[in-house]
């Protein structure tokens, strides 16, 4: 028997790791050890069963960090993130609301009523304000797409409908909306701005009209704003006015972390923003950043696969079987499902897929990565087990690390296991043979990975899982659930579902403070169409031979679990509107 030791435990050890962004000026260098893999986390998991009976209390876990304790945690009034509270803390209540809820601001009604001059300003704001943040449009399916840099190629009917800040969903927009129309405006202008024109024009003197008050505007200089308070500028901003004379800005998202002091005033910011000697060329800079910014992060898989794309797009190291899988999937029912597949591309000398950035478009995203399936293994690796069998020394030292007492006497003699034989207990040690999925990973908003959760076993700790990354938010809970409908319906109608056994595919669930939210079927390395014309039912034990993958179990379960937190969630809820009402 060979022994192979792909040194595939130097990997990430911590329980808690900060996020691994990727920078766009392609500074990330791809590993030679292709295969180096995350290292599984040592700690127990501690999760506590949820047992829901008639109105369920969950306590606090070992493994999930209490609520106190988590960035952008919701505290007991339910407002969740910490940025927010910063940014706005100078605000008055609606005002912060205002920012939580990305409505339309109060000061926008009084603005009719003002004159026209006034109104273009706050035009510009709002316009500024979209795409400073992103935002989000409607598939034809109703299912939201982050329209961050991608235009997806739908048709039918779609719709444009703003709903009110506490409604279960939120702002949707249309494709042929007036705001894709300000979109492409918006990229012209972009182009304009790109910091090479705008360095061309100051060299040539130019002040276009306008941009100066806009400018100031924007920083929050304008003592004759319309809103005639202090809006503090965005953090990014904020640096850029403190770090005027530096030659260069770095605009790392640890920097967009940074609010604007209560004690500043106005007048040392207008001096401030004076001293700023090319305040243009940052300004655009800045925008020309935000609006390729990414919260990219990998939370599961292999090391050193992924790149982000000058364009924003994610580069995934080719491999024929899912390049076919992506092409295939985009003439798909399942295509709202997946990432936008954009081809090949080469990059030195790899190849790579290139697909959308489903974390586009997102703030501090929340990201959960659930493995489907009730097997992670194919059934040629069964196969190659029986003839060919090689040891992997790394995986037993996963195994070892993870329960000594795993591997067998023989195991322990050969110090090695086959990557079935890792993979079968991976599975059975997990809930992906009872439930069908297990949560790979979660990301909190705050950067941390938590990595412990592929030890839960109980539909309640999913259960549980679940109201601890969406921090009990009704509509974020909600929104899962219902795009988790809308996928089981799409799978039905799938000819590609129904004709390939999905192996190690995960659904990565995203959201973020906005409310954002929703469900993405990615990696697609080990899913394989079934021989001849036969097809699968994905719902039914797995036999050997049967090719069967209990793709739709994990989903019950899921829909199920969601269910269960949604209920959880709407309980308290009504119980601290309760409390409130007879303390009141
Ligand atoms: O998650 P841990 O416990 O570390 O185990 C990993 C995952 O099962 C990987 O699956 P996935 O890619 O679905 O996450 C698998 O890659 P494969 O996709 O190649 O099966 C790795 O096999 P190796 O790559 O052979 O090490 C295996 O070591
Ligand atoms: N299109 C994408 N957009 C955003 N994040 C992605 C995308 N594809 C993958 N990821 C991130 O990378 C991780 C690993 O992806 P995956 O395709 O499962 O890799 P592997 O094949 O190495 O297991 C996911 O958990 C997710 O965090």
């Amino acid at each position: 028997m060979d022994m192979t030791d792909d040194n595939h435990m130097e990997g990430m050890e911590t329980e808690t790791e900060s996020k691994q962004t990727m920078d766009n000026d392609f500074s990330a260098i791809l590993s030679d050890e292709m295969h180096q893999h995350m290292a599984i986390s040592e700690k127990p998991s501690g999760c506590r069963e949820v047992r829901v009976r008639s109105r369920p209390r969950l306590k606090s876990t070992k493994s999930f960090p209490p609520y106190s304790q988590c960035i952008g945690g919701l505290g007991e009034d339910g407002e969740g993130n910490n940025e927010l509270n910063s940014e706005s803390s100078n605000m008055p209540r609606e005002n912060r609301n205002e920012v939580a809820h990305g409505t339309e601001r109060k000061e926008d009604f009084e603005l009719k009523a003002r004159c026209a001059r006034d109104e273009v300003k706050a035009k510009w704001r709002l316009r500024r304000k979209d795409r400073l943040w992103g935002s989000h449009e409607v598939d034809t399916d109703g299912w939201e797409r982050w329209s961050g840099k991608r235009r997806v190629e739908e048709s039918g009917r779609e719709r444009e409908c703003v709903l009110p800040p506490n409604s279960e969903w939120k702002h949707w927009r249309g494709r042929n909306s007036s705001s894709e129309i300000d979109g492409k405006e918006e990229e012209d202008e972009e182009r304009k701005r790109s910091p090479v024109a705008e360095v061309e024009k100051e060299g040539r003197g130019e002040t276009p009209e306008g941009e100066d008050e806009e400018a100031e505007e924007l920083l929050g200089l304008r003592e004759d704003s319309t809103t005639h308070e202090w809006v503090s500028p965005h953090p990014i901003l904020s640096k850029l006015l403190q770090s005027s004379s530096s030659s260069s800005v770095n605009f790392s998202s640890a920097e967009s972390d940074e609010v604007v002091s209560e004690g500043e005033d106005v007048g040392s910011k207008r001096m401030a923003f004076r001293k700023c000697r090319s305040w243009k060329t940052y300004l655009t800079m800045m925008h020309w950043s935000l609006r390729r910014q990414s919260s990219w992060v990998q939370l599961a898989g292999h090391q050193g696969t992924f790149q982000l794309s000058e364009g924003g797009e994610v580069l995934k190291l080719y491999s024929e079987v899912e390049a076919k899988c992506l092409d295939c999937l985009m003439r798909d029912s399942l295509r709202h499902f997946v990432p936008q597949y954009h081809g090949l591309v080469t990059k030195g000398e790899h190849c790579y897929i290139r697909m959308e950035d489903l974390l586009s478009g997102l703030r501090k995203p929340v990201i959960m990565d659930c493995k489907m399936g009730v097997r992670t293994y194919q059934e040629e690796e069964l196969i190659k087990a029986r003839t060919n069998a090689t040891l992997r020394s790394d995986m037993y030292q996963k195994m070892m690390k993870i329960d000594p007492s795993a591997p067998s006497e023989e195991e322990h003699e050969q110090g090695g296991v086959t990557k079935c034989r890792y993979l079968q207990w991976r599975d059975t040690t997990s809930s992906t043979s009872t439930l069908g999925f297990r949560i790979e990973g979660i990301m909190m908003e705050d950067g941390s990975v938590h990595r412990d959760f592929r030890k839960i076993q109980t539909l309640a700790e999913v259960t549980e899982a679940l109201l601890f990354i969406t921090r009990r938010q009704l509509e974020i809970l909600k929104a899962y659930h219902s795009r988790l409908l809308a996928l089981s319906d799409a799978l039905k109608n799938s000819l590609f579902f129904r004709t390939h056994e999905v192996i190690g595919s995960s659904l990565l669930f995203v959201h973020d403070h906005s409310s954002k939210a929703s469900v993405w079927m990615i990696d697609f390395a080990k899913t394989t169409p079934v021989p001849d014309a036969s097809q699968l039912r994905h719902n039914v034990p797995w036999a050997e031979g049967s090719r069967e993958d209990g793709y739709l179990i994990g989903l019950t379960s899921l829909i199920t679990s969601l269910s269960q937190a949604i209920s959880v969630a709407s309980w308290q809820q009504e119980d601290s509107c309760g409390e409130e009402k007879s303390v009141a």
